[in-house]
């Protein structure tokens, strides 16, 4: 052993005892013979209860700082869009509901049927249709946590136009719907018909909330929502303070930042609607069949006039002595599909500094922008979500789609729903359309698009910045967080613990023996 070094203490788990290091120069025989120096009772007590004081402090900073075992909390949206309803449950850790980033899509599921909306004439339907979704929604929120999960419903634009259609119908199927969310075990908190700025804003909230943009305060992501019913823009413009038109301006204070948020939704533009209009525009004086250039070659269907025209959207143009139906025969030409398309949109006046479409204010884009909701599923059909994609590219494959046969197209896509299959090169125009001629995206910004579904984990939509409004859940000023992270801080107690034991080893320096021998080089 060597008595040039003052002991090493190995940490041994039954027994703190010193360890003499190997040493440099193997000692003399004499040396062995002679009492350690070191071996006094002082210094082993003293290096004893040092190394037993750093083992508790860094012990103690470990235990004290060791994240809790995480417990979650939970919340459920229903959205009844004009077309479905979707359920999404979101967890978030309980013990810190203020910061960003950290809800999550837990689940999701799709009700069987159609939109609330459609069940006008038979209510109780409504309430029924939700039972499936709630049932596996108990299954998905641990029971203990049921009766404290806020349960929100939010309806768009389909009860939006059935409200102005029929407004005791559209009593009636909340009355249903609201029915059936009482017996749920979880804590309703009420089913109302959203207004579009909401509808806009909330998407907006979604798309940046899931990038993790408001807390940071980075340059925030413009939303575009393309429902059946309606659609919205929404997006921040350095020059848009909201003044010169007001019901297009939403502001929000989040984590210390303001925003005025430039947004709208057209109402009778989501893409069902949008297709009623079209097809209004070509049937105006009551024909018995059309060609219609928004459908692929040899595709043929038999529409019913009173069903065409069965909405807000559309009912005055119903035109006057029309047979019961008529035929559509697809020619599939996407230039004159835009051409049909265009004509549903008002390009003539505009009272404001600058317009999108039918006299709306809109103030110059800014992007980068999400597209969601039908913008992906139908760019996602046609392989056109890519962003290194042109415009001009965009419009060729869109041309190309258009121009192909039906029989090759169901041939290609047999799992496909036919109705979507059908409407596709119509959905795809009507998406350019409105882009280019609507919101006056060009060639270059184009490419600020981004098509989006799901956005870390989570649907891109308006249903998340929904519920984090009503659980206040983003705060208004930024949360004061702990200047470092648990792995930090624990790192940094436990160094400065060791450069302690060290400074404590030097300052006993006067007691180290001295060699009483030159090394030997050998
Ligand atoms: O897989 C799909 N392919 C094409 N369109 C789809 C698909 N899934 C949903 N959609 C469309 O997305 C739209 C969703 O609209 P939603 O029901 O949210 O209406 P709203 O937001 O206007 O109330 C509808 O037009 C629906 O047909
Ligand atoms: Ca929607």
């Amino acid at each position: 052993m060597c008595p040039h070094l003052p002991p090493l203490f190995f940490f041994n788990p039954t027994l703190l005892l010193p360890v003499w290091p190997v040493c440099f120069f193997p000692p003399t025989l004499s040396e062995m013979k002679e009492k350690n120096p070191w071996h006094t009772p002082v210094t082993i007590i003293i290096s004893v209860i040092g190394v037993i004081a750093i083992v508790a402090l860094v012990t103690v900073a470990v235990l004290q700082n060791r994240p809790l075992p995480k417990k979650y909390k939970y919340g459920i949206v229903l959205d009844a869009g004009s077309s479905h309803t979707a359920l999404y449950i979101y967890e978030w850790p309980a013990e810190k509901d203020n910061n960003t980033g950290r809800v999550q899509q837990k689940h999701s599921c799709k009700v069987k049927g159609p939109g609330i909306s459609s069940y006008a004439s038979a209510p109780l339907k409504a309430g029924e249709s939700l039972r499936e979704c709630m049932q596996e929604a108990k299954q998905w929120v641990p029971e203990k946590r049921h009766h404290e999960t806020p349960l929100y419903l939010g309806a768009t634009a389909g009860m939006r136009l059935l409200n102005m259609e029929n407004s005791a119908a559209s009593e009636k199927v909340f009355g249903a719907v609201e029915e059936t969310l009482q017996k749920s075990p979880f804590s309703f908190q009420g089913a109302r018909i959203l207004s579009g700025q909401e509808e806009g804003a909330f998407g907006w909230v979604t798309v940046n909330y899931l990038d993790d943009r408001l807390k940071q305060g980075l340059e925030t992501t413009g939303a575009l929502d393309l429902g059946g019913a309606s659609t919205q823009i929404s997006f921040v413009s350095d020059q848009f303070d909201g003044s010169e038109s007001l019901n297009n301006s939403v502001t929000f204070r989040l984590y210390g930042n303001d925003y005025n948020l430039y947004t709208h939704s057209f109402l009778c533009y989501g893409k069902d609607q949008a297709l009623r209009l079209t097809l209004a525009h070509q049937t105006q004086s009551g024909p018995e069949s059309i060609l219609d250039p928004c459908f692929n070659t040899g595709y043929t269907s038999t529409r019913n006039y009173s069903v065409l025209y069965d909405s807000p959207c559309v009912s005055d143009r119903k035109p006057q002595n029309a047979p019961q139906t008529f035929t559509q025969q697809g020619v599939g030409n996407f230039q004159e599909c835009q051409e049909v398309v265009k004509k549903i949109f008002n390009f003539t006046h505009c009272k404001y500094t600058r317009c999108s479409f039918n006299g709306v204010f809109q103030p110059l884009l800014q992007g980068p922008f999400g597209a969601f909701s039908a913008y992906y599923f139908v760019m996602n059909f046609l392989n056109l979500t890519d962003t290194s994609i042109s415009l001009d590219t965009v419009k060729a494959k869109l041309e190309r789609y258009c121009a192909t046969p039906w029989s090759q197209v169901t041939q290609q896509h047999p799992d496909t729903k036919v109705k979507y299959l059908a409407e596709y090169c119509f959905s795809g125009t009507y998406i350019l359309t409105l882009l280019t001629n609507g919101y006056n995206f060009t060639s270059e910004t184009y490419s600020d698009i981004k098509f989006i579904k799901k956005i870390k984990g989570s649907d891109a939509g308006w249903t998340l910045g929904y519920m984090l409004n009503l659980t206040n859940m983003i705060p208004a000023e930024a949360p004061d967080t702990p200047p470092l992270p648990h792995a930090g801080y624990v790192s940094i107690v436990t160094v400065m613990a060791l450069l302690l034991f060290i400074l404590f080893i030097i300052s006993l320096r006067p007691l180290w023996p001295r060699c009483s021998k030159q090394p030997q080089i050998i």
